[in-house]
Protein backbone atom coordinates (compact mmCIF):
# COMPACT_ATOMS: atom_id res chain seq x y z
CA UNK A 1 0.00 0.00 0.00
CA UNK A 2 1.46 3.57 -0.85
CA UNK A 3 2.14 5.65 2.13
CA UNK A 4 3.14 9.11 0.45
CA UNK A 5 1.24 11.37 -2.48
CA UNK A 6 2.93 14.59 -3.28
CA UNK A 7 0.10 17.18 -4.73
CA UNK A 8 0.59 19.76 -7.07
CA UNK A 9 -2.35 20.77 -9.54
CA UNK A 10 -3.42 23.95 -11.61
CA UNK A 11 -6.83 22.49 -12.83
CA UNK A 12 -7.99 21.41 -9.45
CA UNK A 13 -11.17 19.54 -10.77
CA UNK A 14 -12.24 16.39 -8.48
CA UNK A 15 -8.80 16.98 -6.27
CA UNK A 16 -10.34 17.05 -3.26
CA UNK A 17 -12.74 13.99 -3.53
CA UNK A 18 -9.45 11.94 -4.65
CA UNK A 19 -7.41 13.72 -1.46
CA UNK A 20 -10.48 12.74 0.53
CA UNK A 21 -10.42 9.25 -0.89
CA UNK A 22 -6.39 8.84 0.03
CA UNK A 23 -6.39 10.21 3.22
CA UNK A 24 -9.17 7.29 4.03
CA UNK A 25 -6.54 5.09 3.21
CA UNK A 26 -4.07 6.62 5.03
CA UNK A 27 -1.88 8.25 2.67
CA UNK A 28 -0.18 11.33 3.72
CA UNK A 29 -0.39 14.26 1.33
CA UNK A 30 2.21 16.57 0.43
CA UNK A 31 1.16 19.56 -1.15
CA UNK A 32 2.27 23.08 -2.98
CA UNK A 33 0.49 26.45 -1.89
CA UNK A 34 -2.50 27.23 -3.71
CA UNK A 35 -3.21 23.35 -3.92
CA UNK A 36 -2.50 23.16 -0.41
CA UNK A 37 -4.66 25.96 0.34
CA UNK A 38 -7.66 24.24 -1.61
CA UNK A 39 -7.39 20.91 -0.11
CA UNK A 40 -6.82 22.21 3.76
CA UNK A 41 -10.47 24.73 3.11
CA UNK A 42 -11.98 21.19 2.57
CA UNK A 43 -10.61 20.08 5.81
CA UNK A 44 -7.51 17.61 3.94
CA UNK A 45 -4.66 17.80 6.57
CA UNK A 46 -1.36 18.14 4.01
CA UNK A 47 2.03 18.46 4.91
CA UNK A 48 3.41 21.97 2.96
CA UNK A 49 6.38 21.41 0.20
CA UNK A 50 8.06 23.42 2.17
CA UNK A 51 8.19 22.12 5.23
CA UNK A 52 9.86 18.96 3.37
CA UNK A 53 12.79 20.69 1.32
CA UNK A 54 13.17 22.92 4.25
CA UNK A 55 13.09 25.71 1.84
CA UNK A 56 10.51 28.72 1.41
CA UNK A 57 8.69 28.37 -2.11
CA UNK A 58 9.84 31.63 -4.26
CA UNK A 59 10.52 33.65 -7.07
CA UNK A 60 7.04 33.91 -7.60
CA UNK A 61 6.39 30.16 -7.77
CA UNK A 62 9.34 29.53 -9.97
CA UNK A 63 10.94 27.58 -7.53
CA UNK A 64 8.86 25.27 -5.65
CA UNK A 65 9.26 21.50 -5.68
CA UNK A 66 12.74 21.62 -7.39
CA UNK A 67 14.65 20.01 -4.47
CA UNK A 68 16.48 16.86 -4.15
CA UNK A 69 14.74 15.98 -1.24
CA UNK A 70 11.70 15.61 -3.34
CA UNK A 71 13.40 14.06 -6.69
CA UNK A 72 15.46 11.97 -4.44
CA UNK A 73 11.78 10.78 -2.94
CA UNK A 74 10.40 9.86 -6.62
CA UNK A 75 13.42 8.75 -8.36
CA UNK A 76 14.66 6.03 -6.11
CA UNK A 77 14.55 2.93 -7.16
CA UNK A 78 12.69 0.69 -4.28
CA UNK A 79 14.30 -2.51 -5.22
CA UNK A 80 18.36 -1.46 -5.17
CA UNK A 81 19.34 -1.79 -1.82
CA UNK A 82 22.05 1.27 -2.33
CA UNK A 83 19.24 3.75 -3.21
CA UNK A 84 17.37 2.93 0.07
CA UNK A 85 20.53 3.06 1.96
CA UNK A 86 21.29 6.75 0.66
CA UNK A 87 17.73 7.84 0.90
CA UNK A 88 17.86 6.76 4.84
CA UNK A 89 21.34 8.60 4.88
CA UNK A 90 20.04 11.96 3.76
CA UNK A 91 16.59 11.89 5.17
CA UNK A 92 14.78 11.80 2.22
CA UNK A 93 11.07 10.17 2.55
CA UNK A 94 10.28 8.21 -0.53
CA UNK A 95 7.18 9.85 -2.43
CA UNK A 96 4.59 6.81 -3.98
CA UNK A 97 2.14 8.55 -5.63
CA UNK A 98 2.47 11.85 -7.50
CA UNK A 99 -0.53 14.07 -8.98
CA UNK A 100 0.09 17.07 -11.02
CA UNK A 101 -1.22 18.65 -13.79
CA UNK A 102 0.85 21.56 -15.65
CA UNK A 103 0.60 25.44 -15.76
CA UNK A 104 -2.49 26.08 -18.25
CA UNK A 105 0.06 26.87 -21.05
CA UNK A 106 -2.10 26.28 -23.61
CA UNK A 107 -5.53 27.95 -22.28
CA UNK A 108 -2.73 31.30 -21.82
CA UNK A 109 -1.86 31.30 -25.35
CA UNK A 110 -5.33 31.02 -26.60
CA UNK A 111 -6.91 33.83 -25.13
CA UNK A 112 -6.94 36.96 -26.40
CA UNK A 113 -4.27 39.68 -25.98
CA UNK A 114 -2.20 37.24 -23.72
CA UNK A 115 1.15 39.11 -23.41
CA UNK A 116 4.52 37.25 -24.46
CA UNK A 117 5.39 37.64 -20.70
CA UNK A 118 2.15 36.12 -19.14
CA UNK A 119 2.76 33.37 -22.09
CA UNK A 120 6.21 32.44 -20.13
CA UNK A 121 5.27 32.51 -16.85
CA UNK A 122 2.56 29.59 -17.49
CA UNK A 123 5.73 27.58 -18.56
CA UNK A 124 5.85 24.95 -15.82
CA UNK A 125 9.21 23.98 -14.80
CA UNK A 126 8.34 22.13 -11.66
CA UNK A 127 6.00 20.45 -12.60
CA UNK A 128 7.47 18.40 -16.06
CA UNK A 129 9.98 17.24 -14.47
CA UNK A 130 8.73 15.79 -11.35
CA UNK A 131 6.04 14.21 -13.67
CA UNK A 132 9.18 13.05 -16.32
CA UNK A 133 10.91 11.65 -12.63
CA UNK A 134 7.88 9.48 -11.87
CA UNK A 135 7.06 8.45 -15.25
CA UNK A 136 10.96 7.24 -15.47
CA UNK A 137 10.32 5.30 -11.85
CA UNK A 138 6.89 4.30 -12.62
CA UNK A 139 7.36 0.72 -11.59
CA UNK A 140 7.75 2.17 -7.92
CA UNK A 141 5.57 5.35 -8.36
CA UNK A 142 2.08 5.89 -9.29
CA UNK A 143 1.78 9.13 -11.49
CA UNK A 144 -1.13 10.54 -12.86
CA UNK A 145 -1.23 13.65 -15.05
CA UNK A 146 -5.15 13.45 -15.99
CA UNK A 147 -8.03 13.81 -13.71
CA UNK A 148 -9.58 11.35 -15.48
CA UNK A 149 -7.52 8.64 -13.89
CA UNK A 150 -8.15 9.95 -10.17
CA UNK A 151 -11.40 7.49 -10.42
CA UNK A 152 -9.28 4.36 -11.70
CA UNK A 153 -6.60 4.90 -8.79
CA UNK A 154 -8.23 4.93 -6.47
CA UNK A 155 -10.61 2.09 -7.26
CA UNK A 156 -7.34 -0.20 -7.99
CA UNK A 157 -6.08 1.43 -4.71
CA UNK A 158 -9.52 0.44 -2.76
CA UNK A 159 -9.89 -2.71 -3.83
CA UNK A 160 -6.44 -4.36 -4.53
CA UNK A 161 -4.08 -1.81 -2.08
CA UNK A 162 -2.48 -1.80 -5.56
CA UNK A 163 -2.03 -0.42 -8.84
CA UNK A 164 -1.18 -2.84 -11.35
CA UNK A 165 2.28 -3.00 -13.72
CA UNK A 166 -0.43 -2.44 -16.10
CA UNK A 167 -2.02 0.53 -15.24
CA UNK A 168 1.63 2.19 -13.60
CA UNK A 169 2.92 1.81 -17.33
CA UNK A 170 -0.07 3.34 -19.07
CA UNK A 171 -0.36 6.34 -17.00
CA UNK A 172 3.60 6.64 -17.30
CA UNK A 173 3.11 6.98 -21.43
CA UNK A 174 0.43 9.40 -20.78
CA UNK A 175 2.77 11.32 -18.77
CA UNK A 176 5.15 11.47 -21.59
CA UNK A 177 2.54 11.83 -24.35
CA UNK A 178 1.26 15.03 -21.70
CA UNK A 179 4.85 16.77 -21.38
CA UNK A 180 5.77 16.35 -25.20
CA UNK A 181 2.39 17.99 -25.79
CA UNK A 182 3.28 20.59 -23.73
CA UNK A 183 6.90 21.06 -24.99
CA UNK A 184 5.28 21.41 -28.08
CA UNK A 185 3.00 23.70 -27.78
CA UNK A 186 5.78 26.21 -26.12
CA UNK A 187 8.28 25.77 -28.91
CA UNK A 188 5.83 26.10 -32.01
CA UNK A 189 4.62 29.21 -29.76
CA UNK A 190 7.98 30.56 -29.96
CA UNK A 191 8.36 29.69 -33.71
CA UNK A 192 5.39 31.43 -34.22
CA UNK A 193 6.70 34.54 -33.22
CA UNK A 194 9.64 34.00 -35.89
CA UNK A 195 9.25 34.18 -39.98
CA UNK A 196 11.95 32.38 -40.64
CA UNK A 197 11.12 29.23 -38.94
CA UNK A 198 9.02 27.37 -40.87
CA UNK A 199 10.67 24.48 -41.94
CA UNK A 200 12.82 24.08 -38.88
CA UNK A 201 15.66 21.36 -38.30
CA UNK A 202 13.48 19.33 -36.01
CA UNK A 203 10.19 19.45 -36.10
CA UNK A 204 7.69 18.91 -33.24
CA UNK A 205 3.69 18.92 -34.07
CA UNK A 206 1.05 17.68 -31.69
CA UNK A 207 -2.36 17.42 -32.27
CA UNK A 208 -5.43 16.75 -29.56
CA UNK A 209 -8.07 13.81 -30.42
CA UNK A 210 -11.36 15.29 -31.66
CA UNK A 211 -13.06 11.96 -31.71
CA UNK A 212 -12.48 8.21 -33.11
CA UNK A 213 -13.74 7.63 -36.22
CA UNK A 214 -15.93 4.45 -37.50
CA UNK A 215 -13.22 3.39 -39.57
CA UNK A 216 -11.07 5.27 -42.64
CA UNK A 217 -10.85 5.43 -45.66
CA UNK A 218 -12.11 1.93 -46.23
CA UNK A 219 -14.41 0.18 -43.39
CA UNK A 220 -11.17 -2.50 -42.72
CA UNK A 221 -8.64 0.70 -41.81
CA UNK A 222 -9.18 1.84 -38.51
CA UNK A 223 -9.39 6.16 -37.66
CA UNK A 224 -9.32 8.92 -35.57
CA UNK A 225 -9.56 12.81 -36.36
CA UNK A 226 -7.42 15.08 -34.75
CA UNK A 227 -7.45 19.05 -34.17
CA UNK A 228 -4.48 21.46 -34.60
CA UNK A 229 -4.56 23.54 -31.18
CA UNK A 230 -5.50 26.70 -32.53
CA UNK A 231 -8.50 29.31 -32.70
CA UNK A 232 -8.82 26.98 -35.89
CA UNK A 233 -11.25 29.64 -37.45
CA UNK A 234 -13.03 28.64 -40.41
CA UNK A 235 -12.39 25.43 -40.02
CA UNK A 236 -14.37 22.09 -39.80
CA UNK A 237 -12.96 21.19 -36.22
CA UNK A 238 -15.06 24.35 -35.21
CA UNK A 239 -18.23 23.22 -37.21
CA UNK A 240 -21.28 22.45 -35.20
CA UNK A 241 -23.29 19.28 -36.26
CA UNK A 242 -27.14 20.19 -36.06
CA UNK A 243 -28.32 16.97 -36.99
CA UNK A 244 -27.67 13.57 -39.20
CA UNK A 245 -25.03 10.24 -38.42
CA UNK A 246 -21.61 11.17 -37.47
CA UNK A 247 -19.29 12.61 -39.86
CA UNK A 248 -17.06 9.75 -41.51
CA UNK A 249 -13.40 9.92 -42.33
CA UNK A 250 -14.47 10.26 -46.16
CA UNK A 251 -16.76 13.13 -44.74
CA UNK A 252 -14.61 14.79 -43.15
CA UNK A 253 -11.71 14.99 -45.80
CA UNK A 254 -14.13 15.60 -48.54
CA UNK A 255 -16.09 18.73 -46.37
CA UNK A 256 -12.64 20.10 -45.83
CA UNK A 257 -12.36 20.46 -49.82
CA UNK A 258 -15.30 22.10 -50.10
CA UNK A 259 -15.04 24.42 -47.85
CA UNK A 260 -11.24 25.12 -49.06
CA UNK A 261 -12.72 26.18 -52.07
CA UNK A 262 -15.72 27.92 -50.93
CA UNK A 263 -13.47 30.34 -49.14
CA UNK A 264 -12.28 31.74 -52.66
CA UNK A 265 -15.59 33.70 -53.16
CA UNK A 266 -17.23 36.47 -51.09
CA UNK A 267 -20.16 36.61 -53.26
CA UNK A 268 -23.30 34.13 -52.51
CA UNK A 269 -21.66 30.60 -53.49
CA UNK A 270 -21.87 27.26 -53.36
CA UNK A 271 -19.38 24.35 -53.63
CA UNK A 272 -20.99 20.63 -54.52
CA UNK A 273 -17.96 17.73 -53.50
CA UNK A 274 -17.65 14.53 -54.47
CA UNK A 275 -14.52 12.65 -53.34
CA UNK A 276 -12.52 16.16 -52.71
CA UNK A 277 -12.98 17.13 -56.64
CA UNK A 278 -15.29 19.77 -57.08
CA UNK A 279 -18.28 18.37 -59.30
CA UNK A 280 -20.82 21.84 -59.09
CA UNK A 281 -19.76 25.28 -58.51
CA UNK A 282 -21.89 28.75 -58.73
CA UNK A 283 -21.88 32.22 -57.95
CA UNK A 284 -25.27 33.61 -58.10
CA UNK A 285 -27.30 36.51 -56.92
CA UNK A 286 -28.30 34.54 -53.79
CA UNK A 287 -27.62 30.93 -52.64
CA UNK A 288 -31.01 29.55 -54.14
CA UNK A 289 -29.36 30.82 -57.55
CA UNK A 290 -25.90 29.44 -56.50
CA UNK A 291 -27.20 26.02 -55.41
CA UNK A 292 -29.15 25.88 -58.42
CA UNK A 293 -25.73 26.62 -60.88
CA UNK A 294 -23.60 24.08 -58.54
CA UNK A 295 -26.53 21.14 -59.43
CA UNK A 296 -27.12 22.01 -62.89
CA UNK A 297 -23.33 21.51 -63.72
CA UNK A 298 -24.04 18.23 -63.01
CA UNK A 299 -26.85 16.63 -61.33
CA UNK A 300 -25.33 13.02 -61.75
CA UNK A 301 -22.38 13.33 -60.01
CA UNK A 302 -23.73 15.44 -57.21
CA UNK A 303 -25.57 12.75 -55.84
CA UNK A 304 -24.32 11.66 -52.35
CA UNK A 305 -22.09 14.67 -52.43
CA UNK A 306 -21.12 17.62 -49.98
CA UNK A 307 -22.69 20.55 -50.42
CA UNK A 308 -20.86 23.92 -49.28
CA UNK A 309 -22.53 27.17 -49.10
CA UNK A 310 -21.16 30.64 -47.60
CA UNK A 311 -24.61 32.23 -47.01
CA UNK A 312 -27.87 30.96 -44.66
CA UNK A 313 -29.66 28.17 -46.46
CA UNK A 314 -33.01 29.22 -46.72
CA UNK A 315 -36.25 27.14 -47.39
CA UNK A 316 -36.37 27.64 -50.90
CA UNK A 317 -32.76 26.09 -51.26
CA UNK A 318 -33.58 23.28 -48.93
CA UNK A 319 -36.48 21.85 -50.60
CA UNK A 320 -34.42 21.81 -54.08
CA UNK A 321 -31.26 20.37 -51.95
CA UNK A 322 -34.20 17.59 -50.47
CA UNK A 323 -34.64 16.14 -53.57
CA UNK A 324 -31.62 14.59 -53.98
CA UNK A 325 -29.99 12.63 -51.24
CA UNK A 326 -26.86 14.18 -50.38
CA UNK A 327 -24.14 13.45 -47.96
CA UNK A 328 -23.53 16.85 -45.95
CA UNK A 329 -24.74 20.61 -46.19
CA UNK A 330 -22.53 22.93 -44.40
CA UNK A 331 -23.38 26.83 -44.19
CA UNK A 332 -23.05 29.51 -42.09
CA UNK A 333 -26.59 29.45 -40.74
CA UNK A 334 -29.70 28.34 -41.78
CA UNK A 335 -33.62 30.04 -41.50
CA UNK A 336 -35.74 28.05 -39.36
CA UNK A 337 -37.73 26.41 -41.86
CA UNK A 338 -34.55 25.74 -43.91
CA UNK A 339 -33.95 23.56 -41.63
CA UNK A 340 -36.92 21.64 -40.46
CA UNK A 341 -37.15 20.40 -44.30
CA UNK A 342 -33.31 19.10 -44.32
CA UNK A 343 -33.88 18.04 -41.13
CA UNK A 344 -36.84 15.86 -41.99
CA UNK A 345 -34.40 13.55 -43.82
CA UNK A 346 -32.41 11.34 -41.09
CA UNK A 347 -29.36 10.80 -42.74
CA UNK A 348 -28.33 14.22 -43.79
CA UNK A 349 -26.01 15.63 -42.16
CA UNK A 350 -26.01 19.47 -41.40
CA UNK A 351 -23.47 21.03 -40.01
CA UNK A 352 -23.37 25.25 -38.90
CA UNK A 353 -20.02 26.84 -39.69
CA UNK A 354 -20.25 30.78 -38.39
CA UNK A 355 -17.30 31.99 -39.54
CA UNK A 356 -17.29 29.36 -42.58
CA UNK A 357 -15.66 32.58 -44.96
CA UNK A 358 -12.33 32.99 -42.99
CA UNK A 359 -9.21 31.88 -44.51
CA UNK A 360 -6.72 30.10 -42.32
CA UNK A 361 -4.18 31.83 -40.34
CA UNK A 362 -0.87 33.02 -42.08
CA UNK A 363 1.16 31.02 -40.71
CA UNK A 364 -0.42 27.24 -40.96
CA UNK A 365 1.56 24.95 -43.16
CA UNK A 366 0.21 22.06 -45.37
CA UNK A 367 1.29 18.65 -44.67
CA UNK A 368 1.42 15.51 -46.69
CA UNK A 369 2.28 12.45 -45.10
CA UNK A 370 4.33 9.73 -47.50
CA UNK A 371 6.04 6.68 -46.63
CA UNK A 372 8.80 7.47 -43.94
CA UNK A 373 8.32 11.26 -43.94
CA UNK A 374 6.22 13.95 -44.48
CA UNK A 375 6.34 16.50 -46.78
CA UNK A 376 5.92 20.19 -45.39
CA UNK A 377 4.76 23.44 -47.19
CA UNK A 378 3.62 26.97 -47.75
CA UNK A 379 -0.67 26.64 -47.89
CA UNK A 380 -1.28 27.79 -51.86
CA UNK A 381 -2.88 30.71 -50.49
CA UNK A 382 -1.90 33.15 -53.69
CA UNK A 383 -4.58 33.31 -56.99
CA UNK A 384 -1.88 34.71 -59.56
CA UNK A 385 0.91 36.35 -59.97
CA UNK A 386 -0.46 39.04 -62.80
CA UNK A 387 -2.68 38.66 -65.27
CA UNK A 388 -1.21 39.08 -69.18
CA UNK A 389 -3.44 38.78 -71.89
CA UNK A 390 -0.77 37.20 -74.36
CA UNK A 391 -3.49 36.82 -77.45
CA UNK A 392 -4.23 39.11 -80.39
CA UNK A 393 -8.11 39.48 -78.93
CA UNK A 394 -8.02 40.88 -75.30
CA UNK A 395 -11.42 38.67 -72.70
CA UNK A 396 -14.52 40.74 -72.81
CA UNK A 397 -15.52 41.96 -69.48
CA UNK A 398 -17.96 39.21 -68.26
CA UNK A 399 -15.33 36.94 -70.31
CA UNK A 400 -12.81 37.92 -67.75
CA UNK A 401 -14.78 37.36 -64.61
CA UNK A 402 -15.79 33.82 -65.89
CA UNK A 403 -12.12 33.08 -66.80
CA UNK A 404 -11.18 34.44 -62.62
CA UNK A 405 -13.83 31.87 -61.57
CA UNK A 406 -13.03 29.08 -63.28
CA UNK A 407 -9.46 30.15 -62.56
CA UNK A 408 -10.40 29.80 -58.83
CA UNK A 409 -12.19 26.20 -59.09
CA UNK A 410 -9.15 24.61 -60.92
CA UNK A 411 -6.93 25.74 -58.15
CA UNK A 412 -9.12 23.23 -56.23
CA UNK A 413 -9.38 20.57 -58.61
CA UNK A 414 -6.89 17.40 -58.77
CA UNK A 415 -4.15 17.71 -61.42
CA UNK A 416 -4.44 17.44 -64.20
CA UNK A 417 -7.34 19.74 -64.16
CA UNK A 418 -9.33 21.83 -66.51
CA UNK A 419 -12.78 23.98 -65.71
CA UNK A 420 -14.91 24.85 -67.76
CA UNK A 421 -17.17 27.82 -66.99
CA UNK A 422 -20.01 30.18 -68.24
CA UNK A 423 -22.40 33.17 -66.35
CA UNK A 424 -20.59 32.31 -62.93
CA UNK A 425 -21.61 28.24 -63.26
CA UNK A 426 -18.79 25.56 -64.19
CA UNK A 427 -20.13 23.85 -67.16
CA UNK A 428 -17.53 21.18 -67.20
CA UNK A 429 -15.10 19.98 -64.42
CA UNK A 430 -11.77 17.93 -65.53
CA UNK A 431 -10.48 16.68 -62.65
CA UNK A 432 -7.19 14.06 -61.89
CA UNK A 433 -6.35 13.10 -65.18
CA UNK A 434 -2.49 12.13 -66.00
CA UNK A 435 -2.90 14.02 -69.52
CA UNK A 436 -3.94 17.44 -69.86
CA UNK A 437 -6.03 16.80 -72.72
CA UNK A 438 -7.89 13.69 -71.31
CA UNK A 439 -8.72 16.36 -68.03
CA UNK A 440 -10.02 18.68 -71.27
CA UNK A 441 -12.12 16.08 -72.92
CA UNK A 442 -13.55 14.66 -69.99
CA UNK A 443 -14.86 17.94 -69.05
CA UNK A 444 -16.88 18.52 -72.54
CA UNK A 445 -17.82 15.28 -72.61
CA UNK A 446 -19.55 15.16 -69.65
CA UNK A 447 -20.86 18.55 -69.64
CA UNK A 448 -24.53 19.29 -68.89
CA UNK A 449 -24.19 22.58 -69.69
CA UNK A 450 -23.68 23.45 -73.35
CA UNK A 451 -19.69 24.19 -73.40
CA UNK A 452 -20.40 26.73 -76.26
CA UNK A 453 -19.24 30.14 -75.13
CA UNK A 454 -18.06 29.24 -71.79
CA UNK A 455 -14.03 29.64 -70.95
CA UNK A 456 -11.92 27.50 -69.71
CA UNK A 457 -9.06 27.35 -67.11
CA UNK A 458 -6.12 24.85 -66.85
CA UNK A 459 -4.07 24.35 -63.53
CA UNK A 460 -0.96 23.88 -65.22
CA UNK A 461 0.38 25.03 -68.68
CA UNK A 462 -0.23 23.18 -71.71
CA UNK A 463 2.92 21.55 -72.96
CA UNK A 464 1.20 21.87 -76.77
CA UNK A 465 -1.00 23.47 -78.69
CA UNK A 466 -3.84 20.48 -78.82
CA UNK A 467 -5.46 22.34 -76.07
CA UNK A 468 -6.34 25.44 -77.77
CA UNK A 469 -7.84 23.11 -80.87
CA UNK A 470 -9.72 21.06 -78.73
CA UNK A 471 -11.19 24.17 -77.13
CA UNK A 472 -11.83 25.90 -80.16
CA UNK A 473 -13.90 22.77 -81.61
CA UNK A 474 -16.09 22.99 -78.26
CA UNK A 475 -17.00 26.85 -78.78
CA UNK A 476 -15.14 27.72 -75.66
CA UNK A 477 -14.09 31.46 -76.24
CA UNK A 478 -11.64 32.45 -73.61
CA UNK A 479 -8.85 30.48 -71.60
CA UNK A 480 -7.36 31.10 -68.39
CA UNK A 481 -3.70 29.08 -67.80
CA UNK A 482 -0.29 29.49 -65.94
CA UNK A 483 1.59 30.09 -69.22
CA UNK A 484 5.42 28.80 -69.02
CA UNK A 485 5.45 26.35 -71.25
CA UNK A 486 8.62 26.10 -74.04
CA UNK A 487 5.75 25.54 -76.43
CA UNK A 488 3.64 28.61 -75.29
CA UNK A 489 4.01 30.14 -78.93
CA UNK A 490 2.13 26.93 -80.31
CA UNK A 491 -0.38 27.30 -78.00
CA UNK A 492 -0.46 31.10 -78.50
CA UNK A 493 -0.58 31.27 -82.39
CA UNK A 494 -3.27 28.82 -81.99
CA UNK A 495 -5.51 30.40 -79.79
CA UNK A 496 -4.71 33.78 -82.45
CA UNK A 497 -6.45 31.52 -85.23
CA UNK A 498 -9.73 30.97 -83.73
CA UNK A 499 -10.23 34.23 -82.15
CA UNK A 500 -9.74 32.51 -78.54
CA UNK A 501 -8.70 35.40 -75.99
CA UNK A 502 -6.04 34.03 -73.31
CA UNK A 503 -4.77 35.22 -70.39
CA UNK A 504 -1.52 34.14 -68.34
CA UNK A 505 -1.62 33.95 -64.69
CA UNK A 506 2.51 33.36 -64.20
CA UNK A 507 1.45 30.88 -61.66
CA UNK A 508 0.06 27.73 -61.13
CA UNK A 509 -1.95 25.35 -58.60
CA UNK A 510 -1.06 21.67 -59.07
CA UNK A 511 -2.77 19.70 -56.38
CA UNK A 512 -1.82 16.27 -56.13
N1 LIG B 1 8.51 25.52 -9.78
C1 LIG B 1 8.19 24.45 -9.15
O1 LIG B 1 9.00 23.96 -8.40
C2 LIG B 1 6.85 23.86 -9.30
N2 LIG B 1 6.46 22.73 -8.72
C3 LIG B 1 5.18 22.49 -9.08
N3 LIG B 1 4.76 23.45 -9.91
C4 LIG B 1 3.44 23.60 -10.50
O2 LIG B 1 2.63 24.37 -9.67
C5 LIG B 1 1.26 24.11 -9.92
C6 LIG B 1 0.48 24.08 -8.63
O3 LIG B 1 0.67 25.25 -7.91
P1 LIG B 1 -0.23 25.59 -6.67
O4 LIG B 1 -0.32 24.37 -5.87
O5 LIG B 1 0.49 26.71 -6.02
O6 LIG B 1 -1.58 26.03 -7.23
C7 LIG B 1 1.21 22.80 -10.66
O7 LIG B 1 0.72 23.05 -11.95
C8 LIG B 1 2.66 22.33 -10.71
O8 LIG B 1 2.96 21.68 -11.91
C9 LIG B 1 5.77 24.33 -10.09
N4 LIG B 1 5.69 25.45 -10.83
C10 LIG B 1 6.29 25.74 -11.97
O9 LIG B 1 7.30 25.58 -12.46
Amino acid sequence: MIKRALISVSNKTGIVEFAKKLKELEVEIISTGGTARKLVENGIEVTNVSDITGFPECLDGRVKTLHPVIHGGILAVRENENHMKQLKELNIEPIDLLVINLYPFKETILKENTSFEEAIENIDIGGPTMLRAAAKNFKDVIVVVDPIDYEKVINELIEKKEVSYETRYRLALKVFEYTSHYDALISNYLKDRLDDEKFPEILTITYEKVQDLRYGENSHQRAAFYREIGKNTGSLVNAKQISGKELSFNNINDANGALELLKEFDEPTVVAVKHTNPCGVGCGINIYDAYMKAYECDPKSIFGGIIAANKAIDKKTAEEINKIFIEIVIAPDFDEEGLEILKSKKNIRILKLKDIEKKQMKNRVDIKKVSGGILIQDIDFRLYDDLKVVTERVPTEKEMEDLIFAWKVCKHVKSNGIVLAKDKQTVGIGPGQVNRIWALENSIKQAFVDVKGSVMASDAFFPFSDCVEAAAKAGITAIIQPGGSIRDRESIEAADKYGIAMIFTGMRHFKH
